[in-house]
């Protein structure tokens, strides 16, 4: 099977515990990414050395809980959601175990073979956001992409998005005539990219 088969989802990592292993420069990566997209985000992160970095990043997330020690796989017990950035690939194969043994997601940093999700690059303006995939093909040109996005969609987009979320709370009748009515007010928008 040929192409890019991942299934993206948008996770409420408010809801949900992740426990990042490792507090390097590849864990500071990740935290934030976790954590500037979900600044509510209920993170604990587990690393046996933090770099500066990393303490003065999650200082002004108090929900994020820093546990300085050596990663034992009960760490994970509480755990919903898993990412690995650690610079031993033994402990990252048995954080793997660790994870799989409960039932649980993980990433690790850098290595796909190991992963069950990847992160993806985002563009945000307001309430869009788009997350781009190149399949780890090139998490370079995903980068690329997302800036050529970043600049392509103009920043009003945000406002339309309110709009027709006030025009959607007002519109009376049933489903079908509802969506006729949203789809009629937005056709403009395709016509404009013809
Ligand atoms: C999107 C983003 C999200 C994030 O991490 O926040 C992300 N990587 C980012 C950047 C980036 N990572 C790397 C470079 C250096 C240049 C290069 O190698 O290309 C750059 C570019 C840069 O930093 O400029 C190194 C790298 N990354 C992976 C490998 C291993 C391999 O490919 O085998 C290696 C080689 C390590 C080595 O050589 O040892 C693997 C993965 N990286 C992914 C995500 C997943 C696939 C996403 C996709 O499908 O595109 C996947 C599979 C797993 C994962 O980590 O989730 C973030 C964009 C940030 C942004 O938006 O600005
Ligand atoms: N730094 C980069 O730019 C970069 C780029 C590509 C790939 N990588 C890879 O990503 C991985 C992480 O990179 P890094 O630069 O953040 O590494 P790092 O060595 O700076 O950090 C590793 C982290 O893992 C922690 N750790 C190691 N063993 C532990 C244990 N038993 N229990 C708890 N914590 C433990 C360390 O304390 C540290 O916080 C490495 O495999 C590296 O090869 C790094």
């Amino acid at each position: 099977m040929e192409g890019n088969q991942l299934f993206p989802v948008f996770l409420k990592l408010n809801q949900l515990h992740t426990v990042v292993i490792g507090a390097g420069p590849v864990g500071l990566e990740k935290l934030t990414a976790l954590l500037s997209n979900s600044p509510a985000a209920r993170i604990t992160v587990i690393a046996a050395e933090v770099i500066g970095e990393v303490r003065d990043f999650i200082t002004a997330f108090p929900q994020v809980t820093l546990l300085q020690k050596n990663f034992e796989p009960h760490d994970l017990n509480e755990a919903n959601l898993v990412v690995a950035a650690t610079n031993n690939n033994e402990l990252n194969a048995e954080i793997k175990v660790a994870a799989k043994l409960r039932g649980l997601l993980i990433n690790v940093a850098d290595k796909p073979e190991l992963c069950d999700f990847y992160l993806g690059s985002i563009v945000q303006k307001g309430d869009l956001k788009i997350a781009i995939s190149t399949n780890g093909k090139s998490p370079t040109i995903a980068k690329r992409l997302k800036e050529v996005l970043n600049e392509g969609i103009p920043n009003e987009l945000d406002d339309t998005l309110q709009q027709m979320n006030a025009l959607r709370n007002s519109l009376q009748g049933d489903f079908s005539s509802k969506v006729k009515k949203l789809n009629e007010v937005t056709e403009i928008l395709t016509k404009n990219l013809k």
